[in-house]
């Protein structure tokens, strides 16, 4: 088969009005609130918490990846499309976007080649606006602060230097990680530090994400912890009066959005946090929306199991009473080379020797993912430059821990490639679940959390913190916070906090640098290592290979 642009398969497409979408999942066009022929949100409405007991939620996670991502999302689309070939009605449940990547290194997020959600290009750059919205409401608490410091009459006494809270832009921008603000003399403001995160980083995100209502969204935005005053009162969004009108500003983004799959079946997007520095996790409403309306929801965590599946079942599982049925771990043989030893301009050149090193790798989510009670499948996501010898040891290496292993062709082949992979869920979903539990109680101390998370996940021998980091724990403490989840932010590049430790790390310990408190999404954030919150540009930044003919039609967005 010619090989075709992700771009060029998506524009081919002849999309279906999205009302025949909307009534697969027995929504009326009337309550559908249309943006344009293919896009429409849904309102929180039609949320039915008996629907959602029972049906059935599948999560895709993948092995440690390589920088070009292994497959979750193309799995995801492609999975969903094999499971309405075999009459299963699914959905599947994605995050939106970010323009970093977009225009970075890694490209869009709308899957790939024929397993793709679509109009791609719409969902690649600005959707319907959620990310916007997320932006300004983030930054309109910036400048809430900036203005209480230069207030003469409602001032908070809010000492500048203790602000923890960042501006966010959606863009790979490294020249707006450090700034000063303020300059120019007393008509512009306070001079102080500040800084831009890129917006998935921005805990409006993980607000939007965790909230499970309007009211609550509203709640969570006025707990947001921006600092102390001067005599070491801790300051929150509640204090500046911020709540309301950031909730005005997320008004429509808090609806989950609908678009279609190249087959033409259910996609629900909503929500963008990266798992590396935030959750990585679409937002509860959408997956509960997907469950309120499929028999079965095909949803995606963010990197590699020791991140988004990790939060995605001790964070988001355990706080919204989801019990996922399945874990379907995408593998590559391009990843697993380089878990072996292969370096990057042998990714895809055949080494089998160099797959059964990298194979430690797999098995660790393996047995990561049976600490939840779950059984995974094994998804072995297709690439051309796969050996059948390599794809044999994987498939015999996993039957000798008692798991499936299928070759997923979704990408070459759309949902007919992917037949096997949904009859082995299928036969997990129904024959084998267990109820999943997750790791630690929120209500534990807040080291025991840490703790378990890197013994059990990352197979760390322990966690040492810096005096940063203790302070940190005092600070928690002394706010009452220690019941919050453990969102921790790590490389997605080792188990480890060493990105240069691939395969299955032994013998180390990892550092807590800090801990950031995030107290409307109630997270404490242990900082592993370094940590990038506003990710730069590559030499060669995706953009150079983009362009729009006068009739609109681009090209080199993939
Ligand atoms: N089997 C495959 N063959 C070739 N390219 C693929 C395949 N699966 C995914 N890709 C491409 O790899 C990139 C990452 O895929 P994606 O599904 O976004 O991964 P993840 O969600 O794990 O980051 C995308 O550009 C996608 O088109
Ligand atoms: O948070 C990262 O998501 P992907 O692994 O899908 O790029
Ligand atoms: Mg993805």
């Amino acid at each position: 088969m010619a090989h075709l642009t992700d771009i060029e398969i998506a524009q081919a497409k002849e999309l279906q009005h999205i009302k025949h979408i909307a009534a697969k999942l027995q929504v009326a066009e009337d309550d559908l609130e249309m943006y344009g022929k293919y896009k429409a949100k849904l309102p929180l409405n039609l949320i039915d918490e008996e629907k959602i007991k029972e049906n059935n939620l599948v999560l895709v996670t993948a092995l440690t990846p390589t920088p070009a991502g292994e497959g979750k999302t193309t799995v995801s689309i492609g999975l969903t499309e094999g499971l309405n070939i075999i009459e299963k009605q699914a959905t599947v449940v994605l995050r939106e976007p970010s323009l970093g990547p977009v225009f970075g290194i890694k490209g869009g997020a709308a899957g790939g080649g024929y397993s793709q959600v679509v109009p791609m290009e719409d969902i690649n750059l600005h959707f319907t606006g959620d990310f916007n919205a997320i932006e300004k409401a983030n930054n309109l608490l910036s400048a809430l602060i900036d203005n209480n410091l230069q207030s003469k009459t409602n001032n908070l006494n809010i000492d500048p230097r203790t602000i923890l809270w960042k501006r966010v832009i959606d863009m790979n921008d490294r020249s707006l990680r450090q700034i000063t603000i303020g300059l120019g003399g007393t008509a512009n403001g306070i001079p102080r530090e500040d800084g831009f995160n890129i917006t998935p980083a921005s805990e409006v995100m993980a607000i939007l994400c965790m909230a499970t209502s309007f009211d609550d969204l509203k709640e969570r935005l006025g707990n947001i912890f921006i600092g102390f005053t001067f005599d070491n009162k801790p300051v929150f969004a509640r204090d500046l009066k911020a709540q309301d009108a950031m909730a005005i500003l997320l008004k429509d983004a808090i609806k989950p959005n609908l678009v279609q799959t190249l087959e033409e079946n259910p996609a629900i997007i909503h929500g963008g946090p990266f798992a590396n520095i935030a959750q990585g996790t679409n937002t509860i409403i959408a997956t509960k929306m997907g469950l309120s309306l499929s028999n079965y929801v095909v949803t995606e965590a963010g990197f590699g199991a020791d991140l988004g599946a990790e939060k995605f079942l001790n964070i988001k599982s355990q706080y919204a009473g989801l019990n996922p049925k399945c874990v379907v771990l995408v593998v590559t043989i391009r990843a697993l080379r380089h878990h072996g030893g292969s370096p990057k301009e042998e990714y895809n050149t055949p080494n089998v020797a160099r797959v059964q090193n990298g194979f430690e790798n797999v098995e660790k989510h393996i047995e990561n993912i049976r600490k939840f009670h779950i059984e995974p499948v094994v998804a072995i996501n297709s690439f051309i430059s796969d050996s059948d010898e390599e794809v044999q040891f994987v498939i015999d290496a996993c039957s000798e821990l008692g798991v499936q292993a299928v070759v997923s062709e979704g990408w070459a082949k759309g949902g007919e490639g992917t037949i096997n992979l949904a009859k082995a869920v299928v036969d997990v979903v129904e024959n084998k679940a267990t109820h999943y539990k997750p790791l630690y109680d929120w209500k534990s101390p807040v080291k025991e959390k840490i703790e378990i998370i890197a013994k059990e996940i990352y197979g760390a021998d322990g966690v040492t913190y810096d005096k940063k980091a203790e302070l940190n724990l005092r600070r928690i403490n002394r706010l009452g916070f220690n019941d919050f989840a453990v969102c921790m932010a790590k490389t997605q590049k080792s188990f480890s906090d060493d990105e240069r430790l691939i395969g299955r790390p032994k013998g180390f310990t990892v550092n807590v640098r800090e801990i950031e408190i995030a107290a409307g999404a109630q997270f404490i954030i242990p900082i592993l290592g370094k940590m990038m919150r506003m990710p730069g540009l590559p030499a060669n930044p995706a953009s150079e290979n983009m362009s729009i003919d006068n009739s609109g039609v681009i090209s080199g967005l993939s």
